[in-house]
């Protein structure tokens, strides 16, 4: 139960709360790309998903910086590198030679499903169930936090899987095509 769906929860939670709030932006440039590949009168669907870059880079940032599975060998990076804790889904397009990760490899710069002989088995599973879910969420609803809770606490709790300290509330409203 763990592996398989408070993983992919708890990710969904973590993107959105990022894009939510605080990345406004992101949030509408994943919405641009869903009514260019997707289109406002279509459901989203399996054959979309490959075709949603900027939706994957968005993941993909994201679990870089909120590890759904956090109690890996800890480990840290051998040079120092300038602002890794700006939430930025371009790294992911190739603007810092990221855009050939992907979560198949033994890639040791980049692991959130870990990597070698325990690579992650739920991979695939995970990949699509996530792009589908974010993607159908975004496709037809804004999101935004509750009225008066501005302040959101964007904090991480560790346990086997990451959880946000405080769950996150969002309320969806009909996107204006
Ligand atoms: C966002 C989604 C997910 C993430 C980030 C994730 C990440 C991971 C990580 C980091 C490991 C440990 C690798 C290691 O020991 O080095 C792992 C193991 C595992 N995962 Fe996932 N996982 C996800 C979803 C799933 C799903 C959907 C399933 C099954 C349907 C699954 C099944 C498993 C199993 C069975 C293991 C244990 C493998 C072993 O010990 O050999 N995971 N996962």
């Amino acid at each position: 139960m763990v592996a398989g769906t408070e993983t992919t929860t708890s990710l969904v939670e973590c993107v959105m709360a990022e894009i939510m709030q605080r990345r406004r932006n992101v949030m509408e440039r994943v919405q641009e790309e869903l009514a260019q590949i997707v289109g406002p009168n279509n459901i989203v669907e399996e054959s979309h998903l490959s075709k949603l870059k900027y939706l994957d880079a968005t993941i993909k940032e994201t679990t870089r910086l909120h590890p759904v599975v956090p109690l890996l060998v800890p480990r840290s990076p051998s040079k120092t590198c300038t602002n890794p804790s700006e939430f930025n889904p371009e790294r992911f397009l190739g603007h810092e030679g990221m855009d050939k990760y992907d979560f198949k490899e033994n890639n040791l710069k980049y692991f959130p499903f870990g990597a070698g002989i325990r690579l992650c088995p739920g991979v695939p599973l995970a990949e699509k169930t996530q792009m589908y879910i974010l993607a159908s969420l975004l496709h037809s609803f804004d999101w935004n936090l509750p009225k008066g809770d501005q302040e959101h606490d964007f904090s991480d709790k560790f346990c086997v899987t990451l959880r946000k300290r405080k769950p996150l509330v969002a309320i969806p409203s009909q996107k204006v095509a």
